[in-house]
């Protein structure tokens, strides 16, 4: 069967001189770029550039105070597929005193802003259960979020990203103050995700080897600027699955046969 030709490269974040500002004070200043669809972009920038910030104006928790942000080619403001976007916070954004177990942690990634209180139906339960066996940690799901090591919690938040199947994913620093090991397994896992699944990355990252390594460019950190690199879709022969859908069972097979892991 012939694919479409242009399935893979649909605009998925569009950014058009976007600004921002915190009380008067400027942080982010005129910034246009744009994402396709299963390009993977790192985003870099020296602390305090906004990178957060940015990624905070994508996912819809905070308003620009200049230009616009189109998403899957829709303004923002009427922008309703939530769950087509999964988003990993920062670790520090946590508070570890939170009385949630995982299994509760990961469903709430499928309740949207309007359903927070939702009941879980049998369906749901699946889809928690896939996420948990796609990260391998089942037998966590019980425990309090508080009580896991960094590593496994940044294991919860993906699943918590992942329940969705999401067409795209942001991922703030995902890495941080997990041990090189655990970071290294970690980036296998996202790789393989861009690699074999139709999923969009953006991810903030301090860690220079991985842009240098699977992006294939040489990052600069410049004083108080954002900068995008980015692996195009373009760069990987085919479009991949078109979603994660039978793919969470993929995800862990493939890990289970030691091809990725975490
Ligand atoms: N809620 C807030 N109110 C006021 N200022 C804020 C707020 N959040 C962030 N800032 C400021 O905005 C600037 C950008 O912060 P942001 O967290 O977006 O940067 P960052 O590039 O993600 O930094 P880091 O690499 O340290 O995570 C910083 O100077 C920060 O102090």
């Amino acid at each position: 069967m012939q694919k479409a030709q242009f399935a893979c490269h649909a605009p998925i974040i569009e950014l058009d001189d976007v600004s921002f500002a915190y009380e008067q004070r400027p942080v982010i200043s005129n910034v246009s770029f744009a994402v396709q669809e299963r390009d993977f972009v790192g985003v870099i920038g020296s602390n305090g550039a906004g990178k957060t910030t940015l990624l905070r104006m994508i996912v819809g928790l905070l308003k620009p105070t200049g230009g616009s942000i189109k998403l899957f080619g829709r303004p923002i403001g009427q922008f309703r597929d939530w769950e087509r976007i999964g988003y990993v916070p920062q670790k520090n954004s946590f508070n570890p005193l939170f009385p949630a177990t995982v299994r509760e942690v990961v469903l709430s990634g499928l309740y949207n802003r309007n359903k927070l209180f939702k009941r879980v139906s049998k369906a749901d339960a699946v889809k928690c259960d896939d996420a948990l066996h796609a990260m391998d940690i089942e037998d966590l799901a019980e425990k309090r979020i508080g009580q896991l090591s960094g590593g496994q919690q940044q294991r919860a938040f993906l699943a918590r990203a992942l329940i969705n199947n999401p067409a795209l994913l942001i991922l703030d620093e995902p890495t941080v103050g997990i041990d090189t090991e655990t970071q290294e397994g970690f980036f296998h896992l996202i790789k393989h995700m861009h690699q074999h699944h139709n999923i969009t990355f953006l991810m903030v990252s301090h860690d220079m080897e991985m842009i240098r390594s699977y992006l294939g460019q040489e990052p600069k950190r410049q004083a108080g600027k954002i900068d995008f690199y980015v692996k195009h879709s373009h760069d990987l022969e085919d479009c991949g699955e078109t979603n994660l859908t039978h793919s969470l069972r993929g995800l862990r097979q493939a890990m289970e046969s030691g091809k990725v892991g975490v």
